[in-house]
């Protein structure tokens, strides 16, 4: 039955639309270092172009389904995409399985949501029609509707290393995502699924209900092996001017600069450059105010194009309260290595009358290095004459210049 609604100018509400998108898998057949959503198609990860797709598309409710423990960087992500749509974004903890993380987020979809659309974020380059194509079958009166391609290839059935038969490749399509439901109707075959399918369409059909196709698009192809990826970094780099040369242009290095003050008044030792100093007064701050690991944390993270600290080790990330330089180090190194860069060298100038650099220089800049997986850091200090809260005694500045090369 058609959901008993239409378009128009503020006469009759439009079906509200909930968007999960499942970004919860290892990404095994990768083979990558981090959970497959956070892998870097460009400075960006395979989620964050995924997202794109996902708020260009009439959505009510954007609900992204996170492996266990990377909740706060799915958040992160959501966020920074969401513009001035900010309050559409919900976090669910995806599970061990694709059918798990779609039921957790369907948990999370709110009371008057009536489509809910399920997308791989592993399908990052998916373009927004293709998500308006499926609303637009359920708006129509499909139960569901996912998007189809026609097979290409000729098609066998095996037995071991027997071919056994032809298939008819007519009668085939290989399906993508967004797969689009009425939420009735997907709530209720998940609810009763008994077995575990690769796709929503497969759960939903069990529970007796058709599903429509509508056309799918090349684009929409999932990221599942590292020749996929290669398909898609290619896809989403800036193309090179003809003239500059006929050779394939490598990736240039970036750079990236950061700054961070604390003020004197903190409880117990200082911590700073990685360092405990006994018998320095302490920094103020959320962690240790160990301003010269976050002046670090900001280059790198400028340099990767992935924001600043307050993006990934802010409020909402309380487990770095009280946290010291390694903790904060050793998460960003892990970012910028997923977003596909690697740390050439990091040059870091400290501006404080104390404490005084010169007898541990050698072993902050050892201890800084170890957090960033032994990338070269460079330590040095100054003292400003006098001048200014550093001259004044009052706290401590730094200033940061990382260099990232391609991985
Ligand atoms: N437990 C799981 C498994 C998969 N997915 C999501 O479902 C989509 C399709 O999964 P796929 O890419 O095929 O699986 P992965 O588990 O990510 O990869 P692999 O099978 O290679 O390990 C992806 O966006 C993936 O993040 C999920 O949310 N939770
Ligand atoms: C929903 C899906 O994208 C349909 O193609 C699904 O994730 C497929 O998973 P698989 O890797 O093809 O099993």
């Amino acid at each position: 039955m058609p959901l008993d609604l239409a378009r128009g100018p503020g006469l009759i509400p439009v079906p509200r639309v909930a968007v999960i998108v499942v970004a919860a898998g290892s990404g095994t057949r990768l083979g990558g270092r981090a959970p497959k959503a956070f892998v870097g198609l460009d400075a960006h990860t395979i989620l964050r172009h995924a997202l794109r797709g996902v708020f260009a598309a009439p959505a009510a409710q954007v609900v992204v389904v996170a492996p266990a423990g990377r909740e706060g960087d799915a958040l992160t992500e959501a966020l920074e995409t969401a513009g001035d749509r900010r309050d559409l974004v919900s976090i669910a903890t995806g599970g061990s399985t694709r059918q798990e993380s779609v039921q957790a987020g369907l948990h999370a979809v709110w009371p008057d949501v009536e489509i809910v659309l399920v997308h791989d974020a592993a399908r990052a380059l998916t373009p927004p029609a293709v998500f308006e194509r499926v609303i637009g079958a359920i708006e129509a009166g499909a139960a569901g509707a996912i998007p189809v391609l026609p097979v290409i290839d000729t098609i066998k059935r095996v037995d071991g290393p027997a071919i056994v038969a032809a298939v008819d490749r007519a009668e085939l399509a290989a399906a993508q995502t967004p797969q689009g439901f009425r939420r009735d109707v997907l709530d209720a075959a998940y609810a009763a699924a008994d077995e575990d399918f690769t796709d929503d369409a497969a759960v939903v059909a069990s529970a007796g209900h058709p599903v429509a196709a509508v056309a799918g698009d090349p684009l929409a192809f999932k990221i599942t092996t590292p020749a996929d990826l290669e398909r898609a970094r290619g896809l989403v780099a800036p193309v090179a001017p003809v003239t500059a040369t006929l050779d394939r242009v490598p990736p240039a290095p970036r750079v990236g600069v950061g700054t961070d003050v604390h003020a004197f008044g903190g409880e117990g030792d200082l911590w700073l450059a990685g360092l405990e100093w006994q018998g320095e007064g302490a920094l103020a701050g959320h962690s240790d105010g160990d301003a010269v690991a976050h002046a670090i944390v900001d280059a790198l993270l400028s340099a990767a194009g992935l924001g600043d600290i307050g993006t990934h080790f802010g409020t909402d990330h309380p487990e770095y309260a009280g946290a010291h330089a390694d903790a904060f180090l050793a998460r960003t190194l892990a970012l910028v290595g997923e977003a596909g860069w690697r740390i050439g060298n990091v040059a870091v100038q400290v501006q404080a009358n104390r404490p005084r650099f010169a007898s541990r220089r050698a072993e902050a800049e050892a201890a800084l290095s170890a957090a960033l997986g032994g990338a070269s850091v460079s330590v040095s200090a100054t003292t400003t004459d006098g001048l200014g809260f550093t001259g004044a005694g009052e706290g401590v500045s730094a200033f940061a210049v990382a260099l990232l090369l391609p991985a």
